[in-house]
């Protein structure tokens, strides 16, 4: 069988689906920056890229080496490309501004350039997650900074959204509205090979991941429904299920596209002022268009969250994503 490469695919894209040459060669761009990351996160211990800066990000979190030099990469990577208005990061603060020098273009890309930081000095996957939006009004007469209510629309304005997971495997995984695919690196080649036509999450499952050592923490929908999960074949749900938690939601995502489940980061009281721990606009958004687009769902406990109207770049949510019928379920406790 003929390989088709990330690169074939989108010409192929482009033909079938009039999906735009300037899009295509975004997407290969990041695809290229990915491949970067891999390669530095590969590195471990002999990169000199695991361990702490003594810095911290606008979410007041610290910032691991890694978060830092992701960053870097896909900045660098795409800011001379023609394609962006400009760039957001969970990592910055505000957008990004296209240098003067270099041309600009109609698509915002946001992103999470490393995904699962507490995981990045015990080896285990991490990631990075896109989003892409197109720039509202004409653009190129943007001669001043872009704000920020620029990137604040909805998820269901995304025209591609996707991951990249630094696993055993380095895969893409991305959807440009057209279904799921799935790209594996292939290192010897240096492209990313479609290996995952058309992902589909099965509408029911019996695996559930949440971060079960927050549950005193929890409102009582969620109390209720993890309960009933743990309750079994002797419980209201009638079956035993099964219970996973990387704290990679990158881990999380890719295992649910590829046998099912549901992932849940409902908020808790221990801050009770934020939402939820996720970020809507470079976490939330593209992993809820990816497992839509593969025939999943995914709430905030009352609402699509690709429905949400954003009020700030790094705005927190609630997050219910996966298997259509527990997301539903969990999703009516709510309404209870
Ligand atoms: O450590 P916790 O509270 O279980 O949270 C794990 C979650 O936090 C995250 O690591 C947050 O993402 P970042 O690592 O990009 O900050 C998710 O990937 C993961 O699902
Ligand atoms: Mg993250
Ligand atoms: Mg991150």
């Amino acid at each position: 069988m003929s390989r088709v490469t990330l690169s074939r695919y989108l010409i192929e894209q482009t033909r079938s689906n009039n999906t735009p040459a300037d899009l295509r060669f975004l997407i290969e761009v990041v695809a290229r920056a990915c491949k970067a990351i891999s390669h530095q996160v590969s590195k471990g211990a002999l990169g000199g890229v695991l361990g702490s800066m003594d810095t911290e990000n606008v979410q007041g979190e610290v910032q691991k080496k890694l978060d830092v030099l992701s960053n870097e990469i896909l900045l660098e990577a795409n800011e001379w490309g023609g394609t962006l208005a400009g760039m957001a990061s969970e990592e910055m603060d505000k957008p990004y501004q296209i240098p003067g020098r270099y041309p600009k273009g109609a698509y915002l890309l946001l992103f999470d350039p490393l995904d699962g930081s507490s995981n990045i000095d015990v080896n285990v996957s991490v990631g990075t997650i896109f989003s892409v939006l197109r720039c509202p009004g004409d653009c190129f007469s943007q001669n001043d900074s872009l704000g920020e209510e620029a990137f604040l629309q909805p998820g269901t304005r995304q025209v591609a959204a996707g991951y990249a997971i630094y696993g055993p495997q380095t895969m893409l995984v991305l959807t440009l509205g057209h279904g799921v695919m799935g790209f594996t690196l292939d290192r010897e080649l240096g492209s990313f090979v479609l290996t995952h036509e058309h992902l589909r999450v099965p509408q029911s499952t019996a695996e559930f991941a949440i971060n079960m050592s927050n549950q005193r923490h929890w409102q009582a929908p969620v109390k209720r429904y993890v309960e009933e999960l743990l309750a079994g074949q002797e419980g209201p749900l009638g079956k035993n299920y099964n219970m996973r938690w990387i704290a990679s939601m990158v881990a999380d995502v890719h295992r649910i596209l590829t046998r099912g489940g549901l992932f849940m980061y409902p908020w808790d009281a221990r801050e009770p002022e934020k939402p939820g721990k996720l970020r809507l606009m470079y976490e939330a958004n593209p992993m809820s268009f990816i497992i839509e687009q593969a025939g999943g769902a995914a709430t905030d406990g009352k609402q699509r969250i690709l429905d949400i109207e954003p009020t700030s770049l790094h705005q927190r949510v609630p997050v219910f994503l996966g298997s259509k019928e527990e997301v539903e379920r969990v999703t009516g406790y709510h309404q209870a």
